[in-house]
């Protein structure tokens, strides 16, 4: 009776068939999610999905506390989440207690050592900017947006993880993206129709997702591997450096510790390719679509980089200090398109009390950071694309409190410099060098994102017009 209020529940499914009258009926789970709660004039939504207890939750407040606080630190363990991690709950994304401090202690320390937010990182970025910039510049027309960002953006996670750059026409690769953007399309945060029957693998294997889910399994792994055996056969004791190498160094020092072992090591791989390359490459296909969108403020942002960069020096991440404009339009196709709408999952380890609610030991938490992007009282016009509202009256910029694209608290996005560092200079260089519009050919796309775990833009395709 303590539970939040939200549709009735009716045997084995629960309250799922609620659920998928409003997802069928608004496009996208997190716009459901929104009316239901609207519905039942809630801002802690209690649903019961297959036999799972899941609760979304809404509002700045709510959320604040729910992102800082440990009782809500933890990752579901069901089958869906077991399934993502090869079988089990390792790598770092999933992981809890322990593991997941030591692991997370770990990436922290590494990524400072390898430079994140410095000219290492910088430098990674600049050479996989240099490749997409030889490409426009070869052909600019008919580009098909959605294609150009997400091999960069995944050689530079690569990079960061193997030590070197993955070659644009690696298959493997190619394969990974592919798998991982239909991953994205059948699954949602709370693990999609799979986690409510698992028993569903057995009679429609392929539909369910689960053959994907052990494709994507299988790919990575074997891809995983062949690296990590040459980096120990390479090993040396000497810093070289990258993820893999690093890790190694560790489990050799650390014989007794079990956070360190080749399977934890293909999982934080797998891991960081998962959390960073959509995410990433999706919001830089958002901001390109809206340049297309709003010809007006693509002028802006090419009048602020004209006047602020004049000669030929490559812009590096260091200079948003000197664009403001060009960051507020980037804050706010974060804002508008949040490519990532629903965050968590979380999972509470004993009954919790949340406002006047009980939330009960194990129940799934979903964050809807949509809702607080969305939220009219505080942003006033928030269905309105305007990057002005990131800035004051004197053209600074203002970041709210309430912008948390990259979450909050101690299960924060481990990417968010590297990934800002991408978004900022990916952006920046290409609005100043080529002007983007809609191929003559194409209908102009609708700018309405592809709901799924990972939000996506259409399939657009658009000319690249080299400016000066
Ligand atoms: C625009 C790009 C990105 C967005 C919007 C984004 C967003 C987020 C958010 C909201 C979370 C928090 C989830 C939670 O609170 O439960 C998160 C976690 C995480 N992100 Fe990102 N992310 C982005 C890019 C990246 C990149 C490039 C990497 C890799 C270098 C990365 C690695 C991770 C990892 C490993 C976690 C899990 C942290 C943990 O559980 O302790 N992300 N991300």
């Amino acid at each position: 009776k303590d539970y939040p209020p939200g549709p009735k529940w009716y045997p084995i499914k629960g309250s799922v068939d609620a659920l998928r009258k409003y997802i069928v009926k608004c496009g996208s789970q997190h716009i459901a999610f929104a009316k239901l709660a609207q519905e039942y004039n809630t801002n802690i939504l209690g649903l019961k999905l297959g036999e799972d207890f899941v609760v979304v939750v809404f509002t700045y407040d709510i959320i604040k506390h729910i992102l800082r606080s440990e009782d809500f630190e933890s990752r579901p363990d069901n089958f869906f989440i077991r399934l993502r991690s090869m079988g089990e709950k390792k790598g770092i994304t999933c992981a809890d207690g322990e593991r997941w401090s030591s692991q997370r202690g770990f990436l922290v320390k590494h990524f400072r050592n390898l430079g994140f937010g410095k000219e290492e990182m910088q430098k990674m970025v600049q050479e996989e900017l240099s490749d997409i910039l030889l490409t426009l510049e070869c052909n600019g027309l008919n580009v098909e947006v959605g294609k150009l960002f997400s091999p960069a953006v995944i050689s530079i996670l690569w990079n960061l993880t193997a030590g070197s750059r993955i070659k644009r026409n690696d298959r493997r690769l190619q394969n990974i993206l592919d798998l991982l953007a239909r991953r994205s399309k059948i699954f949602d945060m709370a693990g999609g129709r799979l986690n409510m029957y698992p028993w569903l693998r057995f009679i429609m294997p392929k539909k369910s997702g689960y053959k994907l889910m052990m494709e994507i399994n299988r790919e990575m792994k074997a891809f995983f591997m062949e690296v990590i055996k040459e980096h120990y056969a390479n090993w040396n004791g000497k810093t070289r450096g990258d993820l893999i190498y690093e890790f190694i160094t560790e489990m050799k020092k650390n014989t007794f510790n079990s956070y360190f072992t080749e399977d934890q090591l293909v999982m934080v791989c797998a891991d960081i390719l998962i959390a960073g390359a959509q995410t990433t490459s999706n919001t830089l296909d958002f901001a390109f679509l809206m340049m297309i969108l709003h010809e007006n403020i693509q002028c802006k942002v090419q009048e602020e980089l004209d006047r602020v960069f004049q000669s030929d020096v490559p812009i590096a991440y260091s200079d948003r200090i000197n664009t403001p404009y060009t960051e507020a339009v980037l804050m706010e196709v974060e804002r508008f398109l949040h490519v990532v709408p629903i965050i968590g999952p979380r999972r509470v380890l004993t009954d919790v009390k949340l406002e006047q609610y009980i939330i009960p030991k194990n129940t799934t938490v979903l964050i809807s950071t949509y809702s607080v992007h969305m939220d009219k009282e505080f942003w006033i016009d928030p269905e309105v694309f305007r990057p002005e509202r990131f800035l004051n009256e004197l053209n600074e910029l203002v970041v709210p409190e309430r912008f948390i694209p990259f979450g909050l608290g101690k299960r924060r996005c481990l990417g968010e410099a590297l990934a800002k560092s991408c978004l900022f200079t990916f952006f920046a260089e290409i609005m100043r060098k080529f002007s983007v519009t809609c191929s003559p050919n194409e209908t102009k796309p609708t700018g309405i994102p592809i709901g799924g775990m990972t939000l996506s833009p259409e399939n657009y395709k658009a000319v690249f017009t080299k400016r000066h």
